[in-house]
């Protein structure tokens, strides 16, 4: 029977990323640094400029020499010569020649061309010594970084105009079924507004790809073939539906005929139906319909396949104790949903009613893994939760 021997999420995820190739040199673009914002840099960058480039005042005040000012106290100020042995200097003012320290304004009173100095300062106090944030050479941005806002701050900082990065992987997101609407199309009894495809593009496209939505195809073997067969492009093509054992489900059988499939079924729940093949060489993953099994495989496969083609490996995790027991299949990997208060890191597991409950997805903001071997996580018990 169909489904009887699963294949673990585990053998069947290190299978699937046995074929998914890393990007490399032939796969980079040269970005602006605006447009390089959320890219994978292609390689290390480092500064032609130290920075500061100067000696700088880090407060508004007097320079002075540190030697001068040593005696001085609030009862006991020193007097310098404005001008002369104390020379006034804005937050950012280079620091003029001859002087070691700055005196913050708050410190020292003019009085008739004399500051009056009230508190001692160490050479460099308050002095932004040159290089002392970034030297000249220094890596300023390393090859793999996701360029976030500060990144880019800090190459701009460095004079940096461009930089070369990973391109987007590009992924055609491929809804399937007889039963999908069109947004506008008028609702009857089997049918259903076509989301999956929005859905897995923007999560794609969260996730560092560039994802395209093809047209939804109808369970037609031709119609499905010609997909398959103009993929070519792509570094992967992703299905939606089909994947189970009903009449109109012909995703297997299409894949079969013209490529290699690698796994039909996982141990997986929700998620069972999971697909992935080979077609002239670009992966081809099949999604389950119902929304949430799709969400879940989504995570489990899709997202460390784009993580891999993009050398990127930081995933966000952290551990939250679990306010209800959690309840597990035993031989099954379960994606559980997971509302979590962010303040008591307490996660509530929200009961889902079935893969095609899509709100139980919105509903939750975290999910966890329960491996095959836990048929039970207990109330208190402490669990790895990441991002949804
Ligand atoms: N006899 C069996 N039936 C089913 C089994 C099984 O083992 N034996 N497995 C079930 C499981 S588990 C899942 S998950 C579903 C998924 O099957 P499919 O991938 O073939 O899904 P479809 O039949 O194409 O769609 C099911 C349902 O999902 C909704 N859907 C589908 N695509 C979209 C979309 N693009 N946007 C929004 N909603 C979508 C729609 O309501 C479909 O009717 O199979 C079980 N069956
Ligand atoms: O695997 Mo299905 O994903 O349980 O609904």
């Amino acid at each position: 029977m169909l489904f009887e021997n699963l294949m673990s999420v585990e053998d069947a995820k290190r299978k699937l990323l046995e074929r998914i190739e890393p990007f490399d040199s032939g796969d980079v673009e040269t970005l602006s640094i605006e447009n390089a914002h959320m890219r994978i840099l292609a390689g290390d960058v480092a500064s032609g400029i130290d920075i500061p480039h100067y000696n700088r005042a880090a407060m508004d005040g007097f320079a002075v020499r540190h030697a001068e000012v040593k005696q001085a106290g609030r009862t006991n100020p020193v007097l310098l010569e404005k001008g002369k042995n104390a020379v006034w200097v804005h937050t950012g003012d280079p620091l003029p020649e001859g002087f070691d320290a700055v005196v913050k304004v708050e410190d020292t009173e003019e009085i008739e061309g004399f500051v009056a100095v009230y508190k001692a300062v160490r050479k460099h106090e308050n002095v932004g010594l040159r290089g002392e944030d970034v030297r000249k050479g220094d890596v300023i941005a390393e090859r793999g970084t996701l360029l976030r806002a500060h990144s880019i701050a800090l190459l701009r900082s460095a004079g940096v105009e461009s930089v070369e990065v990973l391109r987007r992987p590009r992924v055609l997101v491929v809804p399937t079924g007889d039963e999908l609407l069109k947004p506008g199309e008028r609702l009857v009894e089997g049918k259903v507004y076509e989301s999956n495809g929005i859905m897995i593009a923007a999560y794609l496209r969260e996730w560092g790809a560039d994802a395209e939505v093809a047209d939804i195809v109808r369970d037609e073997v031709s119609q499905l073939e010609k997909i398959f067969e103009n993929s070519g492009d792509y570094d992967m093509v992703v299905t939606t539906g089909g994947t189970s054992v009903g009449k109109r489900d012909l995703i297997y059988d299409v894949l079969d005929a013209l490529g290699d499939v690698v796994f039909r079924g996982v141990a997986l729940r929700p998620g069972k139906p999971t697909l992935f093949a080979t077609v002239n060489d670009t992966p081809v993953l099949a999604l389950p319909g119902f929304p949430a099994a799709c969400v879940a495989s989504a995570y489990v496969f899709l997202k460390p396949a784009i993580q891999k083609m993009l050398g990127f490996n930081e995933e966000v995790s952290f551990f939250a104790s679990i306010s209800d027991n959690i309840y597990s299949k035993a031989g099954f990997t379960s994606f559980v949903r997971l509302r979590v208060d962010f303040g008591r890191m307490v996660a509530q597991p929200v009961s889902s009613h079935g893969s095609g409950i899509l709100s139980s997805i919105t509903k939750a903001n975290c999910y966890t893994i329960i491996d095959e071997n836990t048929e039970v996580v207990e109330r208190g018990e402490s669990v790895r939760v990441f991002p949804l």
